[in-house]
């Protein structure tokens, strides 16, 4: 009989505390600046791994097709990252318990291909380095690097160029205004703005920052600007990667926690903290293999 008691694996959300949006390279990609703020709340995936040579997702993700989902997509660019006489046989179902809403801007898809890629690597002994795995991840999605490193951190690039950070601890609360923002839309606008100054972090604050996508998703999803509009009676508030999640910051988690109440009924919502090191990490560091 299987062991019914799984160890499951933290597949944690992050923010964009901004997002600057500094040019255009020549494959269409766009050069940003950002601030990744990792949080202490996300999915969870856990990990049977066999020898069965078959990768199984156990949760399917209603309205993803399995050869689409960025977890199978990322278990199998593992395997194939391996040479035959070493990936032959690699097994795996892999159960997810979902929390983060989709296309949000919170990067669970990416979470969920970086914390696959991690506890893979160690429960099949592949032994690839953290640099081979980002890389790996990079060509899943641009946010996929962050997740890997698990630090809060400084991003340039397409967002693959980090410099951790270590940031005073904050509480959020996240709404998500139930639209499905596609980030590939959005950059895809010819009024996007796309010539903001660099700045060095160490001018860096919330206010004399903010993220470029923000208003042409308010001009298109009146829910995303209604959302935001709420937030920013309470705290500093603002859109979170091309949305279409808003956050509010708050110095004390009871704070965000008394502005959740008063979210008008049916509001899909959080609260969360912001971490310097991803809760995934500290749990491989802690596991004996
Ligand atoms: C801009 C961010 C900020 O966190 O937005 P969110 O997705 O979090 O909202 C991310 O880096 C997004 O990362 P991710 O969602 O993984 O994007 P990808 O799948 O790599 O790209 C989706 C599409 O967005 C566009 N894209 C993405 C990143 C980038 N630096 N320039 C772009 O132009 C491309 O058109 C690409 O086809
Ligand atoms: N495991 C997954 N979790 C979430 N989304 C996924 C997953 N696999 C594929 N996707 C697709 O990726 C899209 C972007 O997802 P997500 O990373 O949650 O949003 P965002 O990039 O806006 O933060 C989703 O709308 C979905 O179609």
């Amino acid at each position: 009989m299987n062991n019914p008691i799984k160890n499951w694996w933290p597949s944690p959300a992050k923010l964009n505390l901004f997002l600057h949006i500094n040019g255009r390279y020549k494959n269409g990609y766009h050069q940003l600046q950002s601030l990744f703020q990792i949080l202490d709340y996300g999915d969870e995936l856990a990990f049977d791994v066999n020898a069965s040579g078959k990768i199984t997702l156990a949760d399917p993700i209603s309205g993803v097709v399995d050869e689409d989902n960025l977890i199978i997509k990322a278990a199998l660019l593992l395997k194939q990252s391996l040479p035959a006489t070493q990936s032959n046989g690699l097994g795996c179902t892999i159960h997810l318990r979902k929390r983060l809403p989709m296309g949000g801007g919170i990067g669970g898809g990416s979470s969920n291909a970086a914390t696959t890629l991690l506890v893979l690597n160690k429960l099949w002994g592949c032994h690839l380095s953290a640099e081979k795995l980002a890389a790996l991840g990079l060509t899943l999605g641009a946010d996929v690097p962050i997740f890997i490193q698990g630090k809060t951190a400084f991003a340039e690039g397409v967002g693959e160029k980090l410099q951790p950070v270590s940031l005073p601890t904050k509480t959020y609360l996240i709404l998500f205004p139930d639209s499905h923002v596609s980030t590939a839309e959005i950059f895809s606008l010819a009024e996007l703005p796309r010539n903001t100054a660099k700045i060095d972090f160490s001018d860096y604050s919330f206010a004399n920052t903010h993220n470029d996508c923000q208003q042409l998703v308010c001009d298109r999803y009146p829910n995303v600007a209604k959302a935001l509009h709420w937030l920013l009676e309470y705290a500093p508030s603002r859109m979170t990667g091309t949305g279409a999640c808003v956050f509010a910051i708050f110095e004390h988690h009871q704070e965000a926690l008394d502005v959740q109440a008063l979210l008008p009924k049916g509001t899909t919502s959080f609260v969360a903290n912001g971490v310097n090191t991803s809760l995934l990490h500290s749990q491989i560091q802690a596991q004996i293999y």
